[in-house]
Formats: C-alpha cells, structure tokens, sequence
C-alpha cells in the first residue's frame, strides 16, 4: 500500500438503475448499476425476493424464543426443516416472512406459534438487519421471546407445520449440544444461531475462567 500518487477522487456511492434479469414467484435476479466510491460505473447481479411488503423494510423475522419453566433448565427453542436451496436439513431459529399490515413483533409470535406451537411474549427486537448483502437486499429483525413453560397451552404445544421438527437446546450449554447434533447428523446450522451460541459461550463462561476470578 502506497500513499503517494494524485488522491483518489471519493465519490458518494449510489444506485443508478436496477434491471430485471429474471423473476419467479418468490424471488428475482436484477442487475443493480451503481457508482463506486472511487466514481466508476460497475455492475453487480443482486438477488432479492418479490415478496418484501410495503412499509416495512425487513423481509422476515427471526425469534430467539427462551423456554423458561420450573425445575427445568432455559431452552432455546429451534427448528430443525429440510431446506431445498441447501439440499439438506437445517438447524435454524424458528422464522419467517412478515405479511401485508404485521408488524415484525406479531408476525414473530404467529410463526413462532405456527412453527413450534408455543405462545410467547416479545422481550427484544434488534433494528433492521441484513443477511447476505454481498447477494442479496434479503432483511430481517431478530425478535427476543420469552416463552412461560409453566402455563396451561404452552404444557404440550401443538405445532401447525408436519415437516418442522423443534429442538430444545439448553442455553447454558448451547454451544456444546450444536456441535453434538453436528457430530451425528448430516445438518446445516444457521451462521445467526451459531454466532449467537458463541457469544453465550464467551459471555457466561470464559469471564469465570479469569484468575481473578477463580479465587
Ligand atoms: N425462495 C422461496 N422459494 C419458494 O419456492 N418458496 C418460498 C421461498 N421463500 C418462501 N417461500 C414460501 C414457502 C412458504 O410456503 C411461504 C412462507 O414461508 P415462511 O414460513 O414465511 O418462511 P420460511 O419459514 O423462512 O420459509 O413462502
């Protein structure tokens, strides 16, 4: 890397024009034309689903839904379904997409009941978040849920979806029971799921592994 030389010309990057390559029913390929930061004209293939609802700027929402119930340990609450793009099962947060008029809170507790059958209470939201934004404008919001296992229609839910399989894992060892189900199965986990199982990791058990706080 070199500082000498005539400074780069630094230009707000913007979109120029976005053309239509190819459309399905759920998602569409355009060519997104746009000015870089250094003022040339490029090109990228952007994919995006045509499914993305007026006044509101995620596509989905995900729920990180906590199963709290006495004399049990807090459960994460995940979904295990065959996916086609992957070819394969996954291991995911349970989600979905947000329908014409919902907001991300409600369409995270309907597809949290839909998916898994339990009925939660929204503790959390994060802003709107992107996915993949090298391929795709694809957003959601990650929705925090509190789960009362003790009450009466939460005892034994009734899921509405046959090919969705829930899994409780328990947070305090979460990291650890992904990598078991890793181990044995052929499946897939969410890079959000993942991510987050780490962060539990460092955030609840390496600080006790510093001496000061051993003694
Ligand atoms: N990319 C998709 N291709 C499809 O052929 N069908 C799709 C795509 N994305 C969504 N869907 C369909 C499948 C479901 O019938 C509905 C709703 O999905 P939803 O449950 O909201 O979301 P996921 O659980 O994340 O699939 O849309």
């Amino acid at each position: 890397m070199s500082n000498s030389g005539e400074p780069k010309a630094v230009t707000t990057p913007h979109i120029v024009k976005e053309e239509l390559i190819a459309a399905g029913k759920w998602v569409k390929l355009e060519k997104t034309t746009y000015v870089d930061p250094a003022g040339n004209t490029r090109t990228w293939e952007t994919a995006k689903r045509t499914t993305r609802q007026t006044n509101t700027q995620a596509d989905g929402v995900g729920i990180i839904a906590l199963l709290k119930r006495t004399l049990h340990k807090d459960c994460v609450v995940m979904v295990k379904q065959f996916r086609p793009p992957m070819g394969c099962y996954t291991l995911e947060f349970p989600a979905g997409l947000i329908d014409e008029g919902e907001s991300a809170e409600a369409a995270a507790l309907r597809e949290l009941k839909e998916e898994t059958g339990y009925k939660g209470e929204v503790v959390g939201v994060t802003p709107v978040t992107c996915l993949d934004p090298g391929l795709s404008n694809c957003t959601t919001q990650i929705i925090m849920v509190n789960i009362n296992g003790d009450e009466m229609e939460n005892i034994n839910p009734t899921q509405q979806l046959e090919f969705v399989e829930v899994i409780l894992l328990p947070l305090d060892e979460f990291q650890t029971k992904i990598d078991q189900l890793l181990k044995k199965e052929k499946i897939v986990v969410d890079s959000k799921v993942y991510i987050f199982a780490m962060g539990m990791a460092q955030a609840f058990f390496k600080p006790r592994e510093l001496p000061i706080l051993k003694q």
